[in-house]
């Protein structure tokens, strides 16, 4: 057990362990939980609550959360001195047991320090970010079918420009790091051509790996092997097009992943055109498949269409027997679609995605946009999921606006509570509280996000009055 500068350790309580990455929970665990700065003063009373009620509801005495307060943030400053935003006793603690639950924090724009929120994430190498939109019955929306969203954000949490390698325009190593651009890098680099990096730039580096991609696309394949019907589906979500070789690649060794490593699980999307075209006429030619698989295939080159053509004799010779004959269907679909794509996809054709495999960036964009459809950034939980360990926490931030006012929806923060019990296996809490949410949603009972959205209006429940309806309901 790690000594504690300033922390009060609960008196009862056992450790989590993990074994191959899957958590072994005791019935008392210890959690660790941080309060959050913002509206976490708000959210962070509301969630224990409603979570210790689920609890003692479905359990009695038999399980039990003890609760381990920890800080990070504003309230941190104040206990362990100013700029003391994530003291090392949190980082020990979280470290030892292995589960934490925290509200949100603050990060200054522009200077300033760094988020605590992605630090959290590298410290503990939380490389998979899960935040599931689904439409609660009920809940106002300005979508007319919001039910027909169900999706997962696989957002990868550890790498691209969240790394934060940047230099300030001006400093005197991005000077240097451009000038060593502009004069050795790039004229050495034959596909940059001539060019050049303007004078004044601030500059921002974009790492993604191979290890820290196909990691998380993996955790997002194992996902899908436990849904069904349509939903066994993974879209990599990238900019591939633009760049190549962070965003491209990460398409790339998504789809090699699923090919090796998932080959029996996994059909890719243009592997499935292939075989359907030979389900729907064994007769037909290779040639006539990749006019099919191929828009404007008759005006390619001759070198494209041989590539085209090799392709498709490969899938012939490897999975026609295994995925063949519509096989293919039970399979888990790997598709892959472009980002600035998928914020329309998700709202003009919701019902055909399911998880969302995304690079730390495009992941932060896609779940507020698809927390939007479905009630808002109130309604939108998540966890960021380790080998060793995890956080959860809601999409939102800190809300300053509405912090202190007994106002804000703890929805979020609570639905993340519920996926720590789902975590935990407390699958009878987990469901006790969703339960409880949607009843409360149904009878209108409803925090101020949601109840300016409903027609006729409704007058709005406070924080603290939305956790104690929800309970209501148990
Ligand atoms: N993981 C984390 O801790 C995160 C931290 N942040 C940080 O939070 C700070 C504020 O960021 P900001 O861009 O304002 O984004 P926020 O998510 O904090 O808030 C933006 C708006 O979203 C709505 N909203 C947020 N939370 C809730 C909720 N619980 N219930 C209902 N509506 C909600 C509110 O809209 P309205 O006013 O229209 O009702 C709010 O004004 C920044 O410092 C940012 O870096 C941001 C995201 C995640
Ligand atoms: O860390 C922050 O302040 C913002 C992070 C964020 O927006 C997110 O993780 O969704
Ligand atoms: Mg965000």
């Amino acid at each position: 057990m790690p000594k504690f500068e300033k922390l009060n350790l609960p008196k009862e309580g056992e450790l989590i362990t993990f074994n191959q990455g899957k958590p072994n929970v005791p019935n008392n665990p210890i959690v660790p939980y941080i309060r959050g700065d913002g509206t976490g003063v708000d959210i962070w009373p509301a969630t224990q609550l409603v979570l210790d009620e689920a609890i003692k509801k479905s359990y009695g005495d038999e399980r039990k959360i003890n609760w381990f307060k920890v800080y990070a943030g504003d309230e941190a400053c104040e206990i362990y001195g100013t700029y003391n935003y994530l003291p090392q006793d949190t980082i020990e603690a979280i470290r030892h047991f292995g589960v934490a639950i925290k509200g949100p924090l603050t990060t200054p724009i522009g200077g300033g320090i760094r988020s605590l929120n992605v630090a959290l994430r590298q410290i503990f190498d939380l490389y998979s970010c899960v935040r599931p939109c689904k439409y609660y019955s009920g809940t106002p929306s300005p979508h007319k079918n919001p039910q027909n969203l169900d999706v997962i954000v696989y957002r990868e949490n550890t790498e691209d420009i969240y790394m934060g390698i940047e230099w300030e325009a001006d400093d005197h190593t991005c000077i240097d790091l451009i000038n060593h651009l502009n004069n050795v890098v790039i004229p050495n680099s034959k596909n940059l051509k001539n060019r050049s990096i303007p004078d004044g730039s601030g500059i921002g580096i974009k790492p993604v790996s191979k290890l820290g991609s196909q990691r998380h696309i993996r955790k997002a394949i194992e996902h899908a092997k436990r849904l069904s019907g349509n939903k066994k589906h993974v879209t990599l979500v990238h900019k591939g097009n633009i760049m190549k070789y962070t965003e491209g690649a990460f398409r790339d060794w998504g789809y090699e992943l699923a090919v090796n490593e998932f080959r029996a699980d996994c059909i890719t999307e243009r592997e499935s055109w292939i075989l359907d075209n030979i389900h729907k006429n064994p007769e037909i030619t290779i040639e006539n498949n990749a006019r099919k698989i191929e828009p404007g295939y008759d005006k390619l080159t001759s070198n494209k269409k041989a590539f085209i053509c090799e392709e498709i004799k490969e899938v012939i010779a490897s999975i026609s027997n295994s995925h063949g004959n519509n096989k293919w269907e039970e399979l888990i679909m790997v598709d892959d679609r472009i980002a600035d794509s998928i914020f329309q996809q998700i709202q003009t054709r919701p019902q055909e995605y399911s998880i969302l495999a995304t690079l730390n960036l495009n992941g932060d964009y896609v779940s507020d946009a698809a927390a939007a459809i479905v009630g808002g950034l109130g309604m939108a939980p998540g966890a960021n999921i380790g080998d060793n360990s995890a956080i959860f926490e809601a999409t939102h931030g800190t809300a300053p606006k509405h912090a202190g006012l007994n106002k804000i929806n703890p929805g979020s923060v609570i639905l993340s509570g519920v996926m720590m019990l789902e975590y935990f296996g407390w699958n009878e809490a987990a469901k006790l509280v969703t339960s409880g949410i949607s009843k409360a949603i149904e009878e209108k009972k409803v925090t101020y996000d949601l109840a300016r959205l409903m027609e006729p209006k409704v007058a709005p429940l406070s924080c603290s009055g939305f956790a104690e309806a929800i309970i209501s309901n148990f």
